[in-house]
């Protein structure tokens, strides 16, 4: 198998992204922990650009040991020097040094001919390897750039030192055929490339850049620059963690690897996402919170059945949680029974099916089914008492300037249906005066918590109710995303939890005494 460099690119193009500065400290914590993912290069920044960033880069040179550490430098004298100033302790110093060799970039920004151009890009690597045996050349905009063009460029650079040459497709220009024809047409007509590390830096702005880099690597480069979770100018560089993981996945295919330490690849991802502030979208190949995530039922049960069924990698492999089956309204039984046991609940078959029917409604209405939802159906679906009244409806009318007013009707279990209609302080206490009314009861309500059990206003909001009647406390609780109809449950569940007690129908009784 091949081995491919990684160099990455997080704390240089990466930083590049607009909105996005690290400070010293920032960076370093950064490239320690590219250290413990071990890339082999850390283009560490871009040291004329800021006090600060030579700073930093410096300090990553000073302190990280193992991979190679770069300072990006244009062809000019300044920069090479600021540059090697910011590198020179490093154990495996580079200078990477570029000029754009595209005529639109000749033309309308540098104002240099063809020849000047080739000429500066040749005096600038020399000035490099005067300062170390590690130089990096980059023809910027090499995509837009003519073929034999670049081919004279490189040749003459590498006979001025260079010991990489890499290939920028500077503005995601590139289709991946294009990419893999033009490193072969390089191999066949650069002088010395045969000695040379060929690197390519893809970026993403036709989303093209970790297939482009893929597709270079099938032409016969042997270096990828790329960024964690693809961040950097515009819409990014290719990321590090797909390009990485498709040579692991894909390694018979593309007889190539890396020595990239895959469990560290999440750990990385979220570092640099908390420290840039740049956050991974869900569906983000490789690290994105949904990547391992499975909803529909069908693949639930494939993967609980064989993981292989519905993943192509073992999210344990990149240091993520094994796969998550995240219930939602598209789950099926296979994965609710799986996350109830998980959760301590062995059930039977037939409160399985009731529980599994709530789930679907509340999932109808509700994105997000969290565990504490599912612990408020089983215990409200199977911890149930026999219920001599329920709940037909309830209908409130309240705001401000206007009289809460509430309007229940129940059923009981001998078929009666009952129905009362009250005012009340607020539309919770109207409903409670109205079954109170029409049981004729007064159990005075000791206690009254309202809770939302998950997050977002589509939560469900849990009532706890404790009442006192007959020299007895009853607890009684209810949900629902509706406070109300919570509210009113946990009312007559207390209530049913009284008749039961006295083992009497509770109507006939109170409305006797
Ligand atoms: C494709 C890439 O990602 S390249 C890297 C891009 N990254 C950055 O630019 C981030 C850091 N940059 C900076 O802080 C600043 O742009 C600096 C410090 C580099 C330069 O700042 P300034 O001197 O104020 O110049 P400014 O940025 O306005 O213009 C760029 C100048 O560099 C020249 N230039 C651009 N690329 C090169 C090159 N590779 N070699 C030599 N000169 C170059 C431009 O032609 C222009 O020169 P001019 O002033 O003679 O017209
Ligand atoms: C400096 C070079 C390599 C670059 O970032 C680009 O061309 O995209
Ligand atoms: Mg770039």
């Amino acid at each position: 198998m091949k081995k491919i460099l990684v160099f990455d690119t997080t704390l240089r193009d990466g930083e590049q992204s607009p909105g996005v500065a690290l400070n010293v400290h920032e960076k370093l914590e950064i490239a320690r922990q590219l250290a413990r993912l071990n890339v082999d290069i850390i283009e560490a920044g871009f040291p004329i650009a800021s006090p600060g960033d030579a700073e930093a880069v410096k300090a990553v040179a000073r302190e990280i040991k193992g991979p190679a550490i770069c300072a990006l430098a244009r062809a000019k004298e300044k920069d090479i020097e600021v540059a090697w100033e910011s590198i020179r302790y490093a154990e495996t110093p580079i200078i990477h040094t570029f000029i754009a060799t595209s005529d639109i970039h000749l033309k309308h920004k540098l104002r240099l001919s063809r020849e000047q151009a080739l000429e500066q890009a040749v005096w600038a690597v020399k000035k490099a390897k005067s300062f170390t045996p590690y130089v990096e050349f980059s023809a910027e905009d090499a995509t837009r750039s003519s073929w034999e063009y670049l081919a004279q460029v490189y040749s003459a650079v590498i006979e001025a030192g260079a010991t990489t040459i890499n290939i920028p497709d500077t503005v995601g220009y590139i289709t991946p055929l294009e990419m893999k024809e033009l490193i072969e047409y390089l191999l066949k007509n650069v002088k010395g490339i045969e000695k040379t590390t060929i690197s390519v830096h893809c970026h993403n702005d036709l989303g093209l850049a970790v297939a482009n880099s893929l597709l270079a690597i099938q032409g016969g480069a042997t270096q990828v620059e790329c960024t964690i979770n693809g961040i950097g100018e515009r819409a990014g560089n290719a990321a590090l963690e797909e390009i990485v993981m498709a040579l692991h996945v894909r390694g018979e295919f593309f007889q190539a690897q890396t020595d990239i330490n895959y469990q560290e690849i999440y750990r990385t991802s979220r570092l640099v996402s908390q420290l840039t502030g740049m956050l991974v979208q869900p569906n983000k190949a490789v690290v994105g919170d949904n990547a391992f995530a499975h909803e529909s039922g069908i693949h639930q049960d494939g993967v609980l059945k064989e993981r292989l069924t519905y993943e192509i990698m073992d999210a344990r492999l990149i240091g993520r949680q094994e796969k998550v089956l995240v219930l939602g309204k598209h789950s099926g039984r296979h994965a609710f029974a799986k996350k109830l046991e998980e959760l301590g609940y062995h059930l039977s078959e037939e409160e399985l099916n009731k529980a599994f029917a709530r789930f679907k409604q509340l999932a109808d209405q509700k994105k997000h089914i969290t565990e504490a939802d599912l612990e408020t159906i089983v215990s409200e679906e199977i911890t149930k008492q026999e219920e001599i009244y329920q709940l037909d409806f309830v209908h409130v009318c309240s705001g401000n300037n206007i009289l809460p007013t509430a309007t229940v009707r129940l059923k009981a279990a001998d078929g009666q249906t009952l129905e009362g209609v009250a005012t009340g302080v607020g539309p919770v206490d109207a409903a409670y005066k109205a079954i109170s009314k029409m049981l004729g009861i007064s159990p005075d309500l000791v206690n009254f918590t309202l809770q939302s059990i998950s997050g977002g206003t589509e939560a469900l909001g849990e009532v706890l109710v404790r009442i006192f009647g007959d020299e007895k406390v009853y607890v009684g609780r209810g949900s629902s995303q509706d406070v109300v109809v919570a509210s009113v449950m946990a009312y007559l569940s207390a209530i049913n939890k009284m008749a039961q007690e006295k083992k009497l129908n509770p109507q006939k009784d109170y409305q006797e005494s």
